[in-house]
């Protein structure tokens, strides 16, 4: 028997979407918004889910306080209040896109959730816009 175990948090960052082979003009009509010269910010929500069976020790997935301080330390302090393009040393040469930034965040946590448990990241760059990332 398998539950999905998850926790929610959130950050505020800045990005601007941009391919340098591009123009402007081709930049502007594929990124919109987001390729303003000016960098932006978004609140990012995420949700951090594990899967798997419950032990019947402790009753639980996951500890969800052991994955709150994982959030804290791989996700939000890498991310939080930060210039994604300039200041994340993964978006150097990767456009900061919602899909990039969920694949970003699960390759942080991956190594810190055991093997035998299963992690999705939902990551919601608007209210209405979000992308889910299961490895
Ligand atoms: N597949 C993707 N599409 C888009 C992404 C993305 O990361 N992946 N990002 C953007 C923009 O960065 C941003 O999300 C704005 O999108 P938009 O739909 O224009 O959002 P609004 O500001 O209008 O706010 P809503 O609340 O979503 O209406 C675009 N596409
Ligand atoms: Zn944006």
């Amino acid at each position: 028997m398998k539950v999905k175990a998850s926790r929610k948090a959130s950050f505020n960052a800045a990005h601007r979407l941009h391919r340098p082979d591009w123009d402007d003009e081709r930049n502007k009509a594929v990124f919109g918004k987001c390729n303003n010269p000016k960098y932006h910010g978004h609140n990012y929500d995420l949700i951090v889910s594990v899967t798997g069976e419950i032990d019947p020790v402790t009753g639980f997935v996951m500890d969800l306080k052991v994955l709150k301080e994982l959030i804290k330390e791989h996700v939000e302090e890498a991310l939080d209040h930060k210039n994604l393009n300039l200041d994340v040393p993964e978006f150097e040469n990767l456009n900061p896109t919602a899909e990039n930034i969920a694949v970003v965040i699960w390759n942080k946590l991956r190594p810190h959730i055991k093997q035998t448990k299963e992690l999705e990241v939902v990551l919601y760059e608007t209210p209405r816009n979000f992308v889910t990332y299961t490895g």
